[in-house]
């Protein structure tokens, strides 16, 4: 288990505090969902912890500074799935998958049959098996975003950041993305992900962080954040919540007028 740390990280972007102070704490074997309206600061967090973005305070992996790693260590520390997905390449589906081994395997050397094998798997988990010989450029955004999930899941790191990850994938398909995160949290890796789709964070994170306007306004088990205050408060919206024997279904139903 990797143990990520945020202390105190600020920062400015032109002469916005876009990140105001903000402290966590991931000890691995949890599924954190990230969330907040636009503009609250959740793809700035996530750029911030793959040390794209410059900061004040401090980000450390089991008590090193992050910056210190390398690109190659956090390669192999780090998976990253940005918000906005494009592939350039006219290459194969299997072949961008393979990608996420790079980290992995001494330079110019062939992928391995244990290679192989995880990438398979990847493809496997995120429904693209039937895709693997198609050209990257000709696929549709979802299955696109399948893809480049399936690169992320690849890279085998303890510590797996998504941007947005089910952004534009049908029901079926986010089901099967959230329930692969808990599966890859229950193993005792961290998976941190933005999400809009407050009824899968309600439901399959076992964390939520809640933001707003570049601070941290709620922390830890869905029961305690996804609630009709702080929806109404950070999102305003009012929203329907119940809850059975899996966890808490929401329903956000009509706006209210914003407190926050
Ligand atoms: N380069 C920049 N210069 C100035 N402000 C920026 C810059 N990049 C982002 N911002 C601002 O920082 C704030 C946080 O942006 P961020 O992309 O982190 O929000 P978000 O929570 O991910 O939103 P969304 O849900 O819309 O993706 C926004 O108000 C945005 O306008």
């Amino acid at each position: 288990m990797s143990r990520l740390s945020l202390d105190n990280v600020t920062v400015t972007l032109g002469d916005r505090k876009v990140l105001d102070r903000v402290s966590l704490n991931m000890e691995g074997g949890e599924f954190v969902g990230l969330l907040g309206p636009n503009g609250a600061g959740k793809s700035t967090l996530l750029r911030t912890i793959t040390q794209e973005i410059p900061y004040e305070g401090r980000i450390t992996l089991d008590g090193k500074p992050l910056a210190d790693l390398g690109a190659e260590g956090r390669a192999r520390s780090l998976a990253y799935l940005p918000q906005i997905r494009d592939i350039a390449w006219p290459v194969s589906v299997t072949e961008i998958v393979a990608l996420g081994r790079l980290p992995h395997c001494r330079p110019f050397a062939k992928m391995t049959m244990a290679d192989g094998a995880i990438v398979a798997d990847a493809m496997e988990r995120m429904d693209i098996t039937a895709l693997a010989h198609r050209r990257a450029t000709e696929l549709s955004g979802g299955e696109m975003a399948r893809v480049l999930m399936a690169r992320v899941l690849a890279q085998e790191t303890p510590i797996i950041i998504a941007d947005e990850p089910a952004a534009g994938l049908d029901p079926a398909h986010q089901i099967a993305l959230v329930e692969t995160f808990a599966a890859i949290a229950k193993s005792g890796r961290t998976v941190i992900a933005s999400l809009h789709e407050l009824p899968l964070a309600a439901r399959w994170c076992q964390r939520i962080i809640l933001i707003s306007q570049g601070k941290i306004v709620a922390d830890g088990p869905a029961s305690k954040v996804v609630t009709t205050e702080n929806l109404s408060c950070v999102y305003g919206v009012e929203a329907m919540l119940m809850e059975d024997a899996q966890g808490l279904i929401v329903a956000p139903i009509r706006l209210t007028p914003r407190t926050s």
